[in-house]
């Protein structure tokens, strides 16, 4: 018993440390945390041990974030770093596929960030607390603005029969804009993540600056790209149609960098910690990937800017993915929760039999649903005899244990098909569906025989003497009586059964006039 009291005071520990380690290491560290890491480790050591006989749940965390931070850099060894080499011995290579894939690629890109703003979005209406929800929310909104801007440079999309080919110069102002934005959100993210226990974010003012920085900002790109003649910036040309010039100044560096920063913030302060940061971590690490590949493309059509498409398309789709499901998550635990709450409302909590509630609605409703034709229904009222007697006797707990031998008999001794309850302290009923009167007396009698023998059943050890009941029995033979009607009547052949000694079974006769 004392080592059962401590694998609960230790599991309450651990949930508290686990807490310290991944959500308030400042305030661990400010009370001793090297006590708190001892007991810790030594919760862990115990848990270890007991694997096997004890869920784990609790290291879940633990061995998820250690699993999650494996797959992050598998991708990056097995997947960001061979892709990138690949396309640097090959990054001169043409493609021959026309330009029009890629403003392809952009609908399909924008289709997907507005999708996935939507979703985030609602996650932050569904639960106002996450405001890094909303952030990202608006982060991937302005991609999606961006790339319907990107969309309008290749006019020739929406013209059939036009040449699908677009100002290379303004497409990469507003991908460069686009990027560092995007980037500096996640970082916001990050930061915002780590402050999401602090109420004293104000959430309307940190959306409305970014709203104002953001509209800044694409004014400045707009202002940028051919639109506007007073400023200007040209980093492609337009004549060869080659990005040399993007790529040998700084502004390809500054956007990697915002990227790896990104990534860092976001795995150190989520620390990955569930499939949602990890698909955040990969996009962001997938978007840096995009960038380091696209500083080795020179061309439109090289094999390089295909790879790095590839991983933009790849990053969204990770974030998409863990949205759905995340949905599917939460649908399966709200089922869940509706069957275990649905359960508990129709079922008695000491025997598990269905309620008085539950059983008179269930007989309504087969009399609603007019089945009674022709279909025979009989109504069995049991009753624990001389009840009192174990309860005096052996105490309330000894017959609680008793009221639960006899509902466990009862719904032994009854078919599939039949309804058993307890309506009752110690007062049991049973729908009977489609048996015959001799079936009825049958299935009557076994339950009263089977709850006197207790030394062969699974209670033998419980039930510290023999249990009788009395039982009555009752025929249906109007199609229009009501369950309450049909019980009461049981109920009098079931009285009739104590007055004729207990432990017996009397079938309900009318009164004689
Ligand atoms: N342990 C326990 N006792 C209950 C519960 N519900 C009702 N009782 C007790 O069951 C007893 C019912 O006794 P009575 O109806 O007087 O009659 P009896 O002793 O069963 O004798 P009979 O005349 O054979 O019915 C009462 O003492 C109630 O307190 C319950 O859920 N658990």
């Amino acid at each position: 018993m004392a080592d059962f009291n401590c694998f609960f005071l230790s599991k309450m520990m651990a949930v508290k440390i686990l807490r310290f380690n991944q959500r308030d290491y400042t305030f661990a560290k400010a009370h001793d945390f090297s006590v708190c890491d001892n007991i810790f480790r030594m919760t862990k050591r115990i848990y270890s041990q007991r694997r096997g006989m004890s869920d784990m749940k609790l290291f879940d965390v633990e061995d998820k974030r250690k699993m999650n931070f494996m797959v992050f850099f598998l991708y990056i060894v097995v997947v960001l770093v061979p892709f990138s080499v690949i396309t640097h011995r090959y990054y001169m290579r043409e493609i021959p596929s026309a330009e029009s894939l890629y403003p392809v690629t952009t609908a399909i890109l924008f289709v997907l960030h507005a999708l996935i703003a939507f979703f985030m979005l609602m996650q932050y209406m569904a639960n106002r607390k996450k405001l890094y929800m909303a952030v990202l929310s608006f982060a991937y909104s302005l991609s999606a603005l961006y790339l319907v801007c990107k969309l309008l440079y290749y006019p020739g999309v929406f013209m059939a029969g036009s040449v699908i080919e677009g100002n290379l110069n303004d497409l990469s102002i507003y991908w460069i804009f686009r990027s560092i934005t995007m980037a500096a959100v996640f970082v916001l993210t990050a930061y915002l993540y780590r402050r999401r226990d602090s109420i004293q974010l104000n959430h309307r003012l940190v959306l409305s600056m970014m709203l104002v920085v953001s509209l800044l900002l694409f004014v400045l790109t707009y202002m940028l790209s051919s639109e506007n003649s007073l400023i200007g910036l040209d980093i492609v040309s337009a004549d060869e149609r080659n990005y040399s010039k993007l790529w040998s100044g700084k502004i390809g560096y500054i956007v990697a960098l915002s990227w790896a920063l990104a990534t860092v913030l976001i795995a150190y302060v989520t620390r990955l910690k569930n499939t949602f940061w990890l698909a955040i971590g990969l996009s962001c690490i997938s978007y840096f990937g995009n960038v380091v590949i696209l500083h080795s493309s020179i061309y439109i059509n090289s094999f390089a800017w295909r790879s790095a498409r590839f991983f933009e398309v790849l990053s969204t789709f990770f974030i998409v993915t863990v949205l759905l499901y995340d949905i599917f998550v939460v649908y399966k635990k709200t089922l869940k929760k509706y069957r275990v709450s649905y359960e508990s409302s129709i079922r008695d909590p000491l025997t598990n039999l269905y309620n008085r509630r539950y059983y008179y609605d269930a007989m309504k409703g087969y009399f609603d649903n007019k089945n009674t034709g022709g279909v025979n229904l009989a109504v069995l009222v049991a009753d624990i005899d001389y009840f009192k007697h174990f309860n005096d006797t052996y105490g309330h707990i000894k017959g609680d244990e008793v009221i639960k031998y006899v509902a466990y008999t009862l719904a032994r001794s009854l078919r599939d098909e039949d309804i058993p309850s307890r309506i009752g302290g110690e007062e049991f009923s049973a729908f009977v569906i489609g048996a015959t009167q001799e079936e009825v007396c049958a299935i009557a009698e076994r339950f009263r025989i089977n709850v006197s023998q207790h030394e062969t059943s699974d209670f033998s050890g419980t039930i510290p003497e023999q249990v009788t009941i009395s039982v009555g029995v009752y025929f249906m033979v109007d199609a229009d009586e009501t369950a309450e009607g049909c019980v009461a009547k049981a109920d009098a052949a079931m009285y009739q059964a104590k007055q004729s000694g207990r432990n017996c079974v009397v079938v309900y006769r009318e009164p004689s006039a």
